[in-house]
């Protein structure tokens, strides 16, 4: 069994946090009969507030886990199995370079188990939120894992089975009477998850959230040590139940969308630093189907907010249902048409409503204004992560479907979909690929671009491509999108996450900066990746002491001093 203790010790030639080495990991809790909480078998209502269940751990040396192992001793791909730390901090080795600038964190959120006991989560989604922290100072790189303190992951923790609504799995009601129950709560939002297991933004104020689709799973945490501070209130009473897991912040604002299934449409609002207010801008009002499309993100320019309406919309009856539909909380309606909406910032106008092809996307990449020769905008841009119009992406996130890779070319097409939005009154927008999908194996999500090109025109997007035959996307690609190029960093069997893009300070070129991102490899390791914004070549790398799970979203907090 692997032990946490780094051989031989690293000295540090800076001063480093002093709890490197105080170590708490523990694998699979809910799995572990040393962990049997007395409460467990305790009846009624197992949620409870998020505050109540924030728990302070003590740091304590425990050996780590074995990775697990295939028949014949053959280590296996972390990326799709349950890692639990609960708390885990330690100084990684670093091979190659990390440049003398790179001075701050890098936090990563995501699902990271998907298990309670013996019950296996069925979709990626479904995981609970596991932060991973990089932190980089003076050319060394230290590193720290746990698991958020949800309301949702106590109650699962102290139950032992699952309390809230997650993205595919729900509770299962013990009778009629507890299933009226759970039609009520439903209404009411409290039996939805607060698993915040998508992102982690830092508002204008620093103060840092874990994000998921549902509202009341906003959960502030500390960067320093990871801890939950707790529920992030807004205190607007806007009462909506869901918004976009990728709300746009800046240094200024953070902009989302709040989904409207009564009737069908969207509010789009706007907190400013040291606020927990969202005030509306405006409204949209959805222009087909039952209900408004899926908004996982959406994408800003200087003046403009834009507002997609996806055929793949919310469903209220799958929201009701406890067992998973194909599409599970949405339904695939294309004959109620897709639309891109483009709202002024600064009056809540609608200025364009136009109808597009039909499109599949979880991610927006960038947007920005197009201008003709006096400096007027006459169209808006818009890039995404596109599925060519195909759902299937999201039956090709569940767990069993990631975790049997049998050599078959399995991931469906995915390409760089570039919306051109006329503001000249026209009924029509158009959407295509922005270079050919071949450049990155056919294989695109999980995208960034330089912060500072946020809503302006831009030439570089990063994101995870594919090298074919796969399952997923396995690749990290920089496109060209001025050349129509991309360059891709690829290893046999790894799996990395989302690559991001940090900027080096005083920059003048837009990809002048490091991608990092975090690599499941083949044998069951897990490690840090620093590839050259520019050149795209491997500058650093540092492994883990353990396999890591994926992840999906990160940030950057640059150091003060
Ligand atoms: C991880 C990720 O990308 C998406 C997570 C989405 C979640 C947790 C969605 C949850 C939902 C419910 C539990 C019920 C209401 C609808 C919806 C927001 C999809
Ligand atoms: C990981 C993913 C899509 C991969 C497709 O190729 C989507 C993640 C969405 C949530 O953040
Ligand atoms: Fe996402």
């Amino acid at each position: 069994m692997a032990s946490l203790v780094l051989s031989p010790p690293l000295r540090p030639r800076v001063p480093f946090p002093s709890y490197l080495h105080r170590l708490h990991s523990a694998r699979s809790i809910l799995a572990s009969p040393g962990h049997v909480n007395p409460n467990s078998r305790r009846r009624g209502n197992p949620r409870e507030s998020l505050a109540a269940s924030v728990a302070t751990e003590p740091r304590v040396v425990v050996p780590l886990p074995p990775v697990e192992t295939e028949r014949g001793g053959e280590q296996k791909l972390a990326a799709w199995r349950s890692v639990r730390q609960e708390r885990w901090e330690g100084e990684l080795e670093v091979e190659g370079e990390i440049p003398l600038w790179l001075n701050g964190t890098y936090l990563r959120n995501g699902p990271g188990v998907w298990n309670i006991d013996e019950h296996e989560f069925r979709h990626l989604f479904d995981g609970y939120a596991t932060l991973v922290r990089l932190s980089f100072r003076g050319g060394r790189m230290a590193a720290a894992h746990r698991q958020l303190e949800s309301a949702a992951y106590a109650a699962a923790k102290r139950n032992r089975r699952l309390c809230y609504r997650e993205f595919s799995e729900a509770p299962r009601p013990e009778n009629f009477l507890a299933y009226v129950g759970e039609l009520a709560s439903l209404f009411s939002g409290s039996s939805l998850t607060d698993n915040a297991n998508t992102g982690v933004v830092v508002l204008g104020d620093g103060r840092v959230l874990c994000l998921t689709e549902t509202v009341k799973g906003s959960i502030e945490i500390d960067p320093d040590t990871l801890d939950t501070v707790g529920k992030f209130e807004f205190s607007d009473g806007l009462g909506s139940l869901i918004h976009s897991a990728h709300p746009v912040v800046t240094a200024e604002e953070f902009v989302t969308l709040l989904p409207d299934l009564l009737r069908p449409g969207y509010l789009v609002v706007r907190m400013v630093p040291g606020s927990n207010e969202r005030k509306v801008i405006g409204r949209v009002n959805c222009r087909g189907g039952p209900a408004p499309g899926w908004v996982h993100s959406f994408p800003v320019t200087e003046h403009y907010v834009v507002v997609p309406e996806m055929p793949l919309r919310y469903c209220a009856r799958n929201l009701l249902r406890a067992e998973p539909t194909p599409l599970y909380k949405f339904e695939w309606h294309p004959e109620s048409g897709s639309y891109m909406h483009v709202m002024c910032k600064a009056s809540g106008k609608i200025v364009a409503s136009v109808e597009v092809p039909p499109f599949v996307t979880f991610h927006f990449i960038n947007a920005y204004e197009e201008e003709d020769g006096d400096g007027r905008v006459t169209a808006i841009v818009a890039d995404c992560c596109e599925h060519y119009a195909d759902t299937s992406i999201l039956e090709k996130l569940r767990l069993q479907n990631l975790k049997s890779f049998t050599g078959l070319d399995v991931l469906p097409d995915a390409r760089v979909g570039r919306f051109r939005i006329p503001l000249d009154g026209s009924p029509i927008g158009e959407l295509d690929a922005a270079l050919d999908p071949n450049e990155h194996g056919r294989g695109m999500d999980m995208c960034s671009i330089n912060p500072a090109h946020l809503g302006k025109r831009y030439r570089y997007l990063y994101a995870c491509g594919a090298q074919r035959p796969c399952n997923f996307p396995n690749t990290v690609t920089k496109v060209d999108l001025v050349e129509k190029r991309a360059k891709n960093w690829h290893e046999d069997g790894a799996v990395p996450s989302e690559p991001f893009f940090v900027a080096r300070p005083g920059a003048v070129e837009e990809d002048d900066g490091v991608v990092i991102s975090m690599v499941s490899s083949q044998n069951g390791e897990g490690y840090a990746l620093l590839l050259d914004g520019s050149t795209f070549e491997e500058i650093a790398r540092a492994k883990f002491p353990y396999g890591l799970p994926y992840g999906l979203h990160g940030c950057w907090i640059p150091r003060k001093n």
